[in-house]
């Protein structure tokens, strides 16, 4: 059994509570299984919990779900850039699967909600990379 770990974002967590949801039922069908979760404040805040997870070396990959909404400047940009840059650069310092299941930046709360399937493609992908991996 795949064992993940997701790192979800408590900032818009009507939004990133489903994405969770979702990735706990797509990893169930895949046959693997979420095993350990840690919320974190926002998106930009995930790469220490990241961190920690693949230190700790009790998952097989690691899953983030997060939404970064559109605000009156372009913070959403630094917070999701910054981010994406970190997961990427964990999971190749660890050589394990990362995956992205953050939706935004320049995104409405509307085009958010529409994009809760992230958290489903995310588990698909980290399922994909282990095994691919082995
Ligand atoms: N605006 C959003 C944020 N912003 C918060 C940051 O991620 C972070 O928690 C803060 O800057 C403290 O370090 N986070 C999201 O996940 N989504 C947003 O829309
Ligand atoms: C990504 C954010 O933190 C964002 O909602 C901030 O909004 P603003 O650009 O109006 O400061």
């Amino acid at each position: 059994m795949i064992k993940l770990g997701a790192v979800v974002s408590e900032f818009n967590f009507d939004i990133t509570s489903m994405m969770l949801e979702l990735a706990k039922e797509h990893a169930k069908f895949l046959e693997a299984e979420i095993t350990e979760i840690i919320a974190v404040p926002g998106v930009y805040d995930m790469p220490i919990a990241i961190k920690k997870m693949l230190d700790d070396g009790n998952v097989d990959a690691v899953i983030t779900l997060g939404a970064v909404i559109e605000g009156d400047t372009e913070h959403d940009e630094i917070v999701v850039q910054h981010a994406a840059r970190k997961i990427t650069d964990l999971s190749l310092e660890y050589n394990k699967p990362v995956t992205l299941g953050i939706s935004g930046p320049g995104m409405t709360r509307l085009e958010a909600h529409q994009r809760v399937e992230y958290g489903k493609r995310a588990v698909e992908a980290a399922v994909k990379l282990v095994k691919r991996l082995q």
